[in-house]
């Protein structure tokens, strides 16, 4: 059994860069987690490596591991309705994200997936591993590994991080947009090739089995709500960026 390994990003964990930085007043050597979850298409993956970005620290697309476990099944042929076997392969993955925010990549015992874990196929199947509570709890493990692993900062994003993975963030957010927005901006992420109902398919349909397991509908208590409908990318990031200063200030 492997554990999902890091590349944590090189950070200034001496402060010495801070007045360049977006965040010249924030405290820097501070342990900063900054958590978002919300529903598909809502920026979460886009916005929170951004963020990350500005505020140097490391990213973890929790999304992609689940996408991974998910690739491994297909590929080894363990049945996604056979929950023993699904739980079986999050453990025994050996799984490899990167945190940079700057470079993304996902590898299976060395095999590089970064592409391959974005295919439709793996889209369509993946709220079988999403909903294997075994797996979930694999994954959540590992999570937390890699968020204590990543150093002083990260940016961490999915469906259950403001709520199981690091509840104790310093913040959490719930990143949301209407259905329309979230819809428009997957159908011109995958450059209109896609029909209005395959559209729902990946977007829509998806998040409701996913809900079965876990709440990325609501915010929590102590989660602060963002709703993007009607910010572009831009002003979306500042917002986040806001809400980190002011939270973790
Ligand atoms: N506020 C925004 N306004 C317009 N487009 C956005 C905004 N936030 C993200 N996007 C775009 O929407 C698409 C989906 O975003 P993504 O980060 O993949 O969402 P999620 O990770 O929540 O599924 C991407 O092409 C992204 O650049
Ligand atoms: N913390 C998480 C992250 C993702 N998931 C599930 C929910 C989604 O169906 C898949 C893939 O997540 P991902 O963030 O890549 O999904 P999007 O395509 O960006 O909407 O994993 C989860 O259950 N818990």
């Amino acid at each position: 059994m492997t554990q999902a390994s890091a590349e944590t990003t090189q950070t200034d964990v001496t402060g010495k860069s801070a007045s360049s930085s977006p965040f010249s007043g924030f405290r820097l050597g501070k342990s900063l987690v900054v958590a978002i979850d919300g529903p598909s298409g809502s920026g979460k993956s886009s916005v929170s490596r951004e963020v990350a970005r500005r505020l140097r620290a490391a990213y973890l697309d929790t999304g992609a591991m689940y996408r991974a476990v998910t690739l491994h099944c297909i590929a080894t042929g363990v049945d996604l309705h056979d929950g023993a076997a699904v739980e079986a392969a999050a453990r025994d993955i050996e799984l490899f994200i990167s945190t940079s925010p700057d470079r993304e990549s996902v590898t299976i015992a060395g095999d590089d997936v970064t592409a391959a874990i974005r295919e439709p196929g793996v889209s369509s199947s993946v709220s079988a591993v999403a909903t294997t509570m075994g797996a979930r709890a694999e994954l959540i493990r590992r999570q937390r590994a890699l968020i204590a692993g990543a150093g002083h900062r990260i940016v961490a994003e999915g469906r259950d991080i403001t709520t199981v993975v690091a509840p104790d963030a310093e913040v959490r957010i719930l990143l949301t947009a209407s259905e329309e927005a979230r819809l428009r901006r997957r159908g011109d992420q995958l450059g209109g090739t896609q029909t209005d109902a395959q559209l729902r398919r990946q977007v829509t349909e998806r998040d409701a089995k996913d809900s079965a397991v876990v709440n990325f509908q609501q915010a929590a208590d102590g989660v602060v709500t963002l709703d993007s409908s009607d910010l572009d990318f831009e002003q979306t990031v500042s917002a986040v960026l806001g809400i980190v200063r002011t939270v973790a200030h």
